[in-house]
């Protein structure tokens, strides 16, 4: 046994340990250590933390050149006014500066105060125009700006997600691809961010050169004064961004796990688990733990901070009174006009701030620029594995689709997924593919679908004359638009119900007759119209019109989706797995009467009486095809794979394990209809 002290010794080394990694003991044992996500976040890590001001001056150029040419791609009028407000406005501060030069000049001669005050009204006049100048000058640049600002965000995401959501589903499945892809989602708004940093850098920039322009003029001593003053700021500004950025960079996986944490706490799913099982008392005792890290974090920080505004303080202030000091010699030893002494002390305090704000507005623009620069490059990347946007046309009566020889690996993978698969998925008739889970269905599906290029082998869309187009030459448009899918984790969109519907077709203008006559066939419609909402109902809790729906209720929604596209090739994974046994065999005939109107159904189930009565049922095992042919065909056969599955499913229900009890006999095969036959359509009525 360990005595009490040995307890405290190894209690105090756990806590050594977790602060010196950062890694509260709640987080190892919720999340078995740091909760990392596989983004791109890190990547950053590196350059930022060498941010300097050799490597923010090298940048500038770069995001200025970069961030004009977006803004001239998308409005050239709105970034010509941008431009020409900030060079205005430098202008005008330089007039100003000259303005108050002269008003002071004129102040500080000799005469009688009156005379002077008269002398020194144009240059007080000058003074005035100057400031309203600026004034509508900083007004227009606002203006102009706002209406830039949006549209490059605008086209920066638009260009972004229009190439992601065009990448080949195959590439999206390896690491490398989704990584930089995932990873251009942070930078859509840096443009927009780096364009207002860029308007504020060029302000200040321009602003600064008049002010500098005007000092050199007075005397030159007082430009190295300015620099003097600025520099121990600047470089206090740096170290506490980079600072705050490292540690931001080091705690973010922290921060993370607490909001993941707390979000439980709310979540109505967990709300049962939360109460009964005491798992809300271990999540906020944990809670606690993780912030009490934090806030010893943001302590470490603020005195660090603290004690770089104190140097940075010092130095400044040492360097002001330098600068005052020899402003006064200069005074006094008559090197410099008592009036040109007021127009620099001025001057001086203008830019200083400015100076500031300059670095920090560099620093932002950098740390901008790294995202926006992954932007790019998840562009490139989503471009480089693009699905071809032409190809061949297909047939123009497509009547099968034939699957010749195809394996598939998926990338990462150890072994193929699919292995030599032969089948034929034809007009008219249900496909049944049935298997142990991980056998390749869905895979399989994926293929038939066009979304996933076989690794080796054909896919060929054919007609009936001999016509036939192979899956890799085809326009993938053409195909997508063939297909209709019911994938077993369909999206489930925090929309309105016909939305969810409506989107099963989102190339096409919503058409309100149709979408109620999918939901009719697929048995949700009287569900949706008794919602308070009906239609215009949100299918997710916590909205403004919002309702919760049952998981066979979505299930029904999904199928009214598939139903509503109207595709001549459905392809249904596991339509029926969240419906009672009623809804069940409803979905069943729908799929039947689809077939018969000359659709061709692809159906993955579990449910071994639904595959019955499929045209033909493909059994798949660890990727390749085992058995094929009628439900009678494949139950003949003694031994047999689907004959075991089939007896082990009618076993559950005290049915006998000989072939063809209880279950409907195979459904005779029907002859294609014409193209355009609607299941929608045939299906309400
Ligand atoms: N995105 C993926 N990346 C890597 N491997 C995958 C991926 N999807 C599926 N697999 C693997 O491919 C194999 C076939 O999976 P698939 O989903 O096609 O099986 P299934 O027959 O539909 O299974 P189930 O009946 O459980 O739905 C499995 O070994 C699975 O682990």
């Amino acid at each position: 046994m360990t005595s009490a002290g040995e307890r405290r010794q190894a209690r105090k080394n756990t806590r050594a340990k977790a602060v010196e990694d950062g890694i509260s003991n709640a987080e190892r044992e919720l999340y078995g250590g740091r909760l990392r996500y596989d983004e791109s976040f890190v990547r950053h890590e590196g350059p930022l933390a060498r941010l300097s001001f050799g490597h923010m001056a090298a940048a500038l150029p770069r995001m200025v050149t970069m961030v004009l040419r977006t803004g001239w791609q998308t409005d050239r009028r709105a970034l010509t006014g941008v431009v020409v407000s900030q060079l205005g406005q430098g202008v005008t501060a330089a007039w100003g500066l000259v303005a108050v030069n002269s008003v002071l000049t004129k102040l500080f001669a000799n005469g009688p105060t009156a005379d002077k005050l008269h002398e020194a009204l144009p240059s007080l006049l000058v003074l005035a125009v100057t400031a309203v100048a600026t004034a509508l000058l900083s007004a227009w640049s606002t203006a102009m700006s706002g209406r830039l600002e949006p549209q490059v965000e605008r086209a920066v995401s638009a260009r972004y997600y229009t190439a992601v959501t065009g990448v080949e589903v195959e590439a999206t499945e390896r690491p490398e691809v989704q990584r930089v892809l995932e990873a251009g989602r942070f930078g859509t708004d840096s443009a927009r961010n780096m364009l207002r940093l860029s308007v504020g850098v060029g302000s200040v920039l321009i602003g600064m050169a008049a002010a500098a322009v005007v000092l050199a003029s007075l005397h030159w001593t007082l430009l190295p004064m300015l620099l003097a003053i600025a520099l121990p700021k600047g470089w206090g500004a740096v170290r506490s961004a980079r600072r705050d950025y490292i540690s931001r960079l080091h705690w973010v996986d922290h921060r993370r796990a607490i909001a993941s944490l707390l979000a439980y706490l709310t979540r109505p799913h967990a709300a049962g688990e939360i109460r009964v099982h005491a798992a809300g008392t271990k999540l906020l005792g944990s809670y606690e733990e993780m912030s009490r890290q934090t806030e010893a974090e943001q302590r470490r920080l603020a005195r660090a901070q603290a004690s770089t505004d104190l140097v940075a303080g010092g130095f400044a202030g040492l360097a002001s009174l330098a600068c005052y000091g020899l402003l006064w010699w200069l005074l006094a030893s008559g090197g410099l006009p008592l009036a040109v002494g007021g127009t620099a002390v001025i001057a001086i305090r203008n830019s200083t701030s400015r100076l500031t704000s300059l670095i920090q507005q560099v620093n932002r623009l950098y740390e901008e620029l790294l995202f926006l620069t992954d932007t790019e490059s998840a562009i490139d990347v989503a471009t480089e594995h693009a699905i071809p946007s032409t190809g061949t046309p297909l047939p123009a009566a497509v009547d099968h689709v034939r699957v010749d020889d195809v394996s598939f690996t998926y990338p990462g993978a150890d072994s193929p997924a699919l292995k030599g698969v032969s089948l034929s998925v034809r007009r008219g008739e249900v496909t049944a593919l049935v298997g142990a889970n991980g056998s390749g269905k869905t895979t399989l599906t994926k293929v038939l679908a066009g979304l996933l290029l076989p690794t080796e082998g054909q896919v060929w869309w054919e007609d009936e004359q001999g016509g036939r187009v192979e899956l890799r030459e085809a326009d993938r448009t053409r195909i997508f638009g063939q297909v209709g899918l019911l994938a077993q984790d369909f999206p489930r969109w925090e929309m309105t119900a016909a939305a969810n519907v409506a989107i099963g077709a989102g190339d096409r203008v919503r058409d309100m007759d149709r979408v109620k006559e999918a939901a009719g066939a697929a048995n949700v419609l009287s569900l949706i119209e008794n919602l308070p909402h009906g239609w215009d109902s949100i299918v997710f809790k916590g909205y403004e019109r919002g309702v919760q729906l049952s998981g066979g209720q979505w299930q029904k929604l999904g199928t009214a989706r598939s139903l509503y596209r109207g595709a001549p090739f459905l392809l249904v994974d596991e339509p029926t797995s969240a419906l009672d046994p009623h809804a069940e065999i409803a979905a069943f005939e729908g799929l039947w009467s689809l077939a018969k109107q000359g659709h061709a159904v692809v159906l993955v189930t579990h449910r071994l009486a639904a595959t019955a009565k499929a045209d033909r049922i493909y059994v798949l095992d660890q990727g390749s095809v085992a058995e094929e042919g009628t439900h009678d065909e494949l139950m003949a056969r003694q031994g047999g794979l689907y004959q075991g599955m089939f007896i082990a499913q009618a076993a559950q229900y005290g049915l006998t394990a000989s072939p063809g009890v209880s279950v409907p006999g195979a459904r005779r095969p029907s002859s294609p209809v014409e193209e355009d036959a609607s299941p929608v359509e045939e299906d309400a009525s």
